[in-house]
């Protein structure tokens, strides 16, 4: 078969497309917001409500007792834009209010109705099929009235007071969760439980029946509404496994698409869902054939899962075209889950076509419906309608061009630029929140990175972690993913990489790398540092003794300088190593560096004796920069990332050094012979030794995220090593 390009199916036989759609679904009730305009203070009712709903609340009703029907409507309309779909809002009582906004274009999807306000018959009549009613009830004459309305007629019972409460002026008696209980098990439609809940209260209250349980202050008075949200979602039991949608084409060899998401959102903890945009006939060598399915039928695979399943998180990549664009965009802004994560694929790795020319327009139009976007440097380019950026720099301030444009994060790839750094960043509208230095992995197992990354995020995110840290552990489980994407052997083109591998060698989601892992990760992570080191005229004229000594002598005023404070931060490490031999280990090193190597610097720059020259020099940018990197790590405070910035100075030198030594041959008449010897004594070798176990130990024993942050600080503690050595310029 050829490649046909992005030809549209015409409508088969065996599309069918059947949709009763259901109101409500199982948990969208959990966490009910009822909004206050005093509890939410200065910063107002719609800030709160953005909050809760980033949080996980998917169910919000507007309650101003005070307010006139106009101002209901001006808040109705803003919050409908606030909430964009995220969450499912009523008002409380003002039914013209709601006719009124609906007029306006806003999306209220029904209302709350008291014992005395309008009845739910009128309000099912006016409103329509589709429309939200629920109803206060306490007593069991309220239950039997319930029961007597034509079935339909009201979708949820809101039951209470539990506690007392002050947001309800004359509340009934308060009901105490047994007498919720009793209500619940003889109520026909869902209950759930209001007044004066806290988060003590909730998972008592989904014991006795609740379907879910909705609160005023405990999210309108809370500092932070999203954290508050959260805390009540887990305690409802709704903080487990995300569950994420990935809405993509398929490819057959397994390696990129709904296939990699699939494993993908598996490996970072999630339960993956997968709606179908296109079929590719692709395997590790290229696209032969796109085949798209009616977007009707996308669309009814969308609504198949959102009319019954809660959606933690969408994320979004192949679209083939404008018309399967618009339906995800019309599908979007009614159901928008809290995390939408779009990989804008154009391009597969094999460089063919994944999306019609003519599309990328209408893909522009779906960017600010999403949170993060991860476009690949080509891609960014095309999204920014500018040309590819040629520099890092270039593509950062890209970026956040099109972070400004669209609301929505943008993660920059750097895979694309070239050479041997394959750098990621995360940047919003000001600029970069975070950058990720990471070198490139020689492998042609790169089939559907992309994909994986994305898939991974939105995962991640779900799973309530703060996008940066988010980025940091998707991207140390990828790369452990594409270092063992070779072994899987599958095709002979770019292949796959291995998903589950952190998971098979060690049978454990939680299971961490080994030591020697580590080792060999964070080693070959500094590989390029280390040869732009090797490189260094400084250091090949050091080992063939051509060295001026005067470069030499400024060489060690600065390492004297360093040398000094280097071991007050060997000291620190000391004072919080949290076990006693460590504690001794930095202690050792600490003295090592005073009196076996500073006294050596000291006896070669002042040979009358110790202090006099020593100190002398005014430290040069890259001394002081490297001691306040390794300051930073100190007052930190976490033991783990302080001793990591440690470590390259005993490895980074004892393998500097030892190279060096064998390249002088020994000689004893050799100019710097004394400094060649200090580096490649086997006592230093074997200190070097213990750092690397004792850092490399505690990094297996850490959290992803520690564990990413002190590869990072290891990583710049490296590239001070070669700004330190470079500075002697020569
Ligand atoms: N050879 C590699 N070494 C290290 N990281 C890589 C390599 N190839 C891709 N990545 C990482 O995989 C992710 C996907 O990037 P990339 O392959 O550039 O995107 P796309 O597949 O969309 O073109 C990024 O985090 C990137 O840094
Ligand atoms: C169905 C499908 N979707 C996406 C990609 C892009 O893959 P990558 O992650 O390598 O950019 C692909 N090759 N096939
Ligand atoms: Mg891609």
């Amino acid at each position: 078969m050829t490649p046909t390009g992005l030809a549209t199916a015409p409508r088969s036989a065996s599309t069918f497309l059947a949709a009763p759609r259901r109101r409500l679904t199982a948990d969208d009730l959990a966490l009910y917001l009822v909004t206050d305009p005093v509890l939410s203070g200065a910063r107002g009712v719609a800030a709160v409500v953005d909050a809760a709903v980033a949080g996980g609340v998917r169910f919000v009703q507007l309650r101003d007792k005070d307010a006139d029907d106009a101002s209901i409507v001006e808040q109705l309309v803003e919050l409908s834009e606030v909430i964009a779909g995220r969450a499912l809002l009523v008002v409380d009582d003002r039914l013209d209010a709601v006719v009124e906004a609906r007029r306006r274009g806003a999306r209220v999807d029904g209302i709350h109705l008291g014992q005395s306000d309008a009845s739910p018959l009128l309000a099912r009549s006016v409103l329509g099929p589709d429309a939200i009613v629920g109803l206060t009830a306490h007593t069991p004459a309220h239950l039997d009235a319930v029961r007597a309305l034509p079935s339909g007629t009201v979708d949820y019972l809101g039951v209470g007071v539990i506690h007392p409460t002050s947001t309800k002026a004359d509340h009934p008696a308060p009901l105490g969760v047994a007498g919720f209980a009793a209500f619940a098990a003889a109520s026909p439609l869902p209950c759930v439980a209001i007044g004066g809940i806290e988060r003590i209260d909730v998972a008592a209250l989904r014991a006795a029946g609740a379907a879910g349980v909705a609160v005023v202050s405990a999210l309108c008075a809370a500092p932070d509404p999203r954290v508050a949200a959260r805390k009540l979602l887990r305690a409802w039991g709704a903080g487990g496994v995300p569950r994420v949608l990935s809405i993509a084409g398929s490819d057959p060899s397994g390696g990129a698409g709904i296939q990699a998401d699939l494993k993908a959102i598996a490996a970072n903890g999630g339960y993956g869902m997968a709606a179908i945009t296109a079929l590719t006939a692709q395997n590790t060598r290229g696209v032969r054939g796109v085949h798209v399915p009616p977007a009707e039928f996308l669309r009814a695979q969308l609504d198949a899962i959102s009319d019954d399943v809660r959606i933690d998180a969408v994320k979004i990549g192949m679209l083939a075209g404008s018309a399967v664009i618009a339906e995800v965009g019309s599908w979007l802004r009614e159901h928008r889950p809290p995390t939408v994560v779009l990989d804008p694929v154009m391009i597969a790795t094999s460089g063919d076509r994944l999306l019609d020319s003519e599309a990328e327009q209408a893909l522009r139009a779906l960017l600010p419906l999403a949170d993060l976007l991860t476009p690949n440097l080509p891609e960014l380019a095309v999204l920014a309608r500018e040309p590819a950026a040629t520099s890092w720099t270039g593509a950062l301030a890209q970026a956040q061009r099109l972070s400004a444009e669209t609301g929505a994060l943008v993660l920059v790839k750097g895979g694309h630029l070239g050479g041997d750094e394959a750098p990621d960043a995360l940047v919003g509208p000001s600029g970069p929140v975070r950058e990720y230095p990471g070198s490139r992995i020689r492998t042609a197992s790169t089939h559907g990175t992309g994909c994986s990354l994305s898939a991974g995020l939105a995962t991640r995110r779900a799973a309530d972690h703060d996008w940066r840290d988010a980025v940091a552990e998707v991207r140390s489980w990828l790369r452990e993913s594409i270092v063992a994407g070779a072994g899987l052997q599958v095709g002979s083109g770019h292949g796959p990489v291995s998903h589950f591998a952190g998971l098979w060698r060690r049978g454990g989601l939680d299971a961490a790398p080994g030591r020697e892992a580590i080792a060999a990760e964070w080693w070959s992570s500094i590989a390029p540092i280390r040869r732009a080191i090797d490189d260094l005229p400084f250091l090949q004229r050091l080992a063939d003794g051509s060295l001026p000594e005067a470069s030499f002598r400024w060489y060690l005023a600065q390492d004297a300088l360093y040398l000094r404070d280097y071991a007050r931060t060997l000291a620190e490490a000391s004072r919080i190593a949290p076990d006693s031999a460590e504690q001794a280990f930095w202690a050792h090193s600490a003295e090592q560096s005073v009196i076996g190597e500073l006294q050596l610097h000291a006896s070669m720059l002042s040979p009358e004796g110790v202090g006099d020259e020593t100190f002398r020099a005014d430290p040069a940018p890259a001394t002081v920069a490297y001691l306040d990197h390794l300051r930073g790590a100190a007052f930190d405070g976490d033991y783990r990332v302080l001793i990591a910035a440690l470590l390259p100075c005993f490895w980074i030198y004892a393998d500097v050094g030892t190279r060096l030594h064998a390249q002088a041959g020994g000689d004893p008449a050799h100019p710097f012979a004394s400094w060649l010897d200090e580096y490649a004594d086997p006592r230093f070798a074997e200190a070097t030794e213990e750092a690397i176990r004792i850092v490399t130990a505690r990094a297996a024993a850490a959290d992803v995220q520690t564990r990413e942050r002190m590869r990072i600080a290891f990583v710049r503690s490296s590239e001070h090593e070669r700004a330190f050595f470079a500075a002697a310029g020569l």
